[in-house]
C-alpha cells in the first residue's frame, strides 16, 4: 500500500468479461476449446488507478454501465479484476446487489452466523451482536426462516443491519437505500452518518448525485470505466449534473429518487401558489412576486428536516432548486401540522409554462419523506418581446464608435 493511511489502493486495475452473442457460443468456446474467437471482449474497467484515505467518504457517481459496480465488487473481492492490484486495508463491510452473500437455503440468524465469521468475527462475537442486529432489521420471527422466503424488503433489512453491525472499516454501499421503506431508510441514513462521523472509510455510489452530495465529501465520476473527474463533491456533482443535462437523462431529478412512500412520518397535505394579495394564483406577469405554501403534517419527532422546491420548464428543464438546508433554515421537528412558505420576491422566468416539484427530506437531505412531482403549475405572460429563452438577466449595452471612426479616416 502506497501509504499507510490509504484504506484502498486501485493500480491500473482494469475489468474485462466476454461478451458472447449467443448462449452456445459460450458453451462451444468453453467445452471444446474452439480456436475462433466466438466472444468480443468488454471492458467495464479500463485501468483504473485511485487511492481512498482512511475516513474518507466519497460518492461515485456515473451513468449506467459505468462500472460502479464492478469497481465495487473488485474492492469487496466478490469479482476478480482482468488485470491491476487491488489493495484493501482493513474490514470491508460491503451492501451489494440485494442480499448478495446470502445463503437462500439459510435462515437469516444462520446467514448472520456466516456473514460474521466470514467477516473475521468469532462465533461468539456474532452471538453477541445478533440480538442488535435482529433488532436493527425488524424482520421479527422470519430471522428463523429460510432467505429465499423473504420479501426483498425483509432482505436489505437484514442484509443492512448485518453490514453495519460487523464493525466494517470500510463500507461499500450500492444504492442499497433506495431499497425498503422510508422508516428504514431514515434509520440507515442515521447509522451511516454516525459511522461516517466515527471516521469510517464509506464508498457509496448512487445514481443520483442529489444523495451523494448531501451525503460524501468527495465525490468520482466514473465514465467507460475509467474516472472521468474526481474531487470536492460539489464540484464534480455540479459537472455530472451539466453533463447529463446534454445526454437528456434524467436518471439524476430528485423526482425519480426513493422507493414508494409507505408509512409515511411526513406528508404533504397540501400547496397552493398565492399572489402578494395572499390570493391562489397560476398566472403572473414577468417580474411578479409570489409564494409557494405549502401545508404538511409531521406525524412523529425527527432530528431534523429539509423542504424544497425546484421548478421545470415543459421540456423538463430543471430551472432552480432551492431548499432549506441550503438556506440554513430550520424547520419545526414536533409532530403536527406545519406551514412552510418560499417567498420569491421577482420571477424573472420569461413567459412560459413552468412547474413545481415540492420535496421534504431528513436533516442530511438523503432519504425523502414525501415528494410531490410536477404537482403545481403556473404560467408567466408578459405582452412584451423583450428577450428570449428561459429567463432574464439584467445587462446593459455598450457600443463603440472607434472602429468606424478608424474606417472612415481611410
Ligand atoms: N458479467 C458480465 N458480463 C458482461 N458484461 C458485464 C457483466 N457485468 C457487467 N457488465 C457490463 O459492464 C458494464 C459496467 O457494469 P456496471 O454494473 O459496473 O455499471 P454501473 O455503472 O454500476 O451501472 P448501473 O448504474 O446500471 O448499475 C456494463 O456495460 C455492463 O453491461
Amino acid at each position: 500500500m502506497s501509504s499507510d493511511t490509504a484504506a484502498i489502493s486501485i493500480q491500473n486495475v482494469s475489468k474485462i468479461f466476454k461478451v458472447y452473442n449467443k448462449p452456445q457460443d459460450r458453451l462451444w468456446q468453453g467445452l471444446f476449446k474452439s480456436k475462433k474467437k466466438l466472444y468480443r471482449e468488454f471492458w467495464a474497467i479500463n485501468d483504473l488507478t485511485f487511492t481512498v484515505k482512511k475516513g474518507e467518504c466519497i460518492g461515485i457517481i456515473g451513468r449506467n454501465g459505468s462500472g460502479k459496480s464492478t469497481i465495487l465488487q473488485i474492492i469487496a473481492k466478490t469479482l476478480k479484476p482482468t488485470s491491476g492490484q487491488v489493495e484493501v486495508n482493513g474490514r470491508v463491510s460491503a451492501l451489494l446487489e440485494l442480499g448478495s452473500g446470502f445463503n437462500p437455503e439459510f435462515t437469516g440468524r444462520e446467514n448472520v452466523m456466516t456473514n460474521g465469521v466470514i467477516m473475521g468475527l468469532s462465533i461468539d462475537e456474532v452471538m453477541k451482536k445478533m440480538p442488535e442486529i435482529e433488532a436493527f432489521a425488524e424482520i421479527g420471527e422470519f430471522i428463523d426462516q429460510p432467505v429465499k422466503t423473504y420479501s426483498s424488503g425483509m432482505f436489505v433489512r437484514l442484509a443492512f443491519a448485518c453490514a453495519i453491525h460487523v464493525n466494517p472499516d470500510i463500507l461499500i454501499i450500492d444504492e442499497a437505500l433506495a431499497v425498503g421503506d422510508m422508516r428504514f431508510q431514515l434509520k440507515c441514513i442515521e447509522r451511516l452518518k454516525k459511522l461516517k462521523s466515527e471516521g469510517k472509510t464509506i464508498l457509496f455510489v448512487s445514481h443520483d448525485s442529489f444523495m451523494v452530495r448531501n451525503f460524501c465529501d468527495q465525490a468520482i465520476w466514473m465514465m467507460d470505466g475509467k474516472i472521468h473527474l474526481r474531487g470536492d463533491v460539489n464540484t464534480v456533482t455540479e459537472q455530472y449534473q451539466d453533463f447529463m443535462k446534454y445526454e437528456g437523462d434524467q436518471q439524476n431529478s430528485p423526482a425519480l429518487i426513493g422507493s414508494p412512500v409507505t408509512h409515511q412520518v411526513l406528508v404533504i397535505d397540501k400547496v397552493n401558489i398565492k399572489n402578494t394579495d395572499n390570493k391562489d394564483e397560476d398566472r403572473f406577469k414577468f417580474g411578479d412576486p409570489f409564494s409557494v405554501e405549502i401545508s404538511y403534517t409531521l406525524k412523529e419527532k425527527l432530528n431534523g428536516i429539509v423542504g424544497g422546491v425546484a421548478i421545470y420548464d415543459k421540456q423538463n428543464n430543471y430551472i432552480c432548486g432551492l431548499n432549506t438546508k441550503l438556506d440554513s433554515i430550520n424547520l419545526p421537528t414536533e409532530p403536527g401540522e406545519h406551514q412552510l412558505v418560499l417567498n420569491y420576491s421577482e420571477m424573472k422566468l420569461l413567459p412560459g409554462t413552468y412547474f413545481i416539484d415540492i420535496g421534504f427530506f431528513e436533516s442530511s437531505a438523503v432519504v425523502i419523506l414525501d415528494y410531490k412531482s410536477r404537482h403545481k403549475m403556473f404560467h408567466v405572460h408578459s405582452g412584451e418581446y423583450f428577450a428570449e429563452g428561459l429567463t432574464f438577466i439584467e445587462h446593459s449595452w455598450s457600443s463603440k464608435e472607434s472602429v468606424q471612426k478608424r474606417y472612415a479616416k481611410v
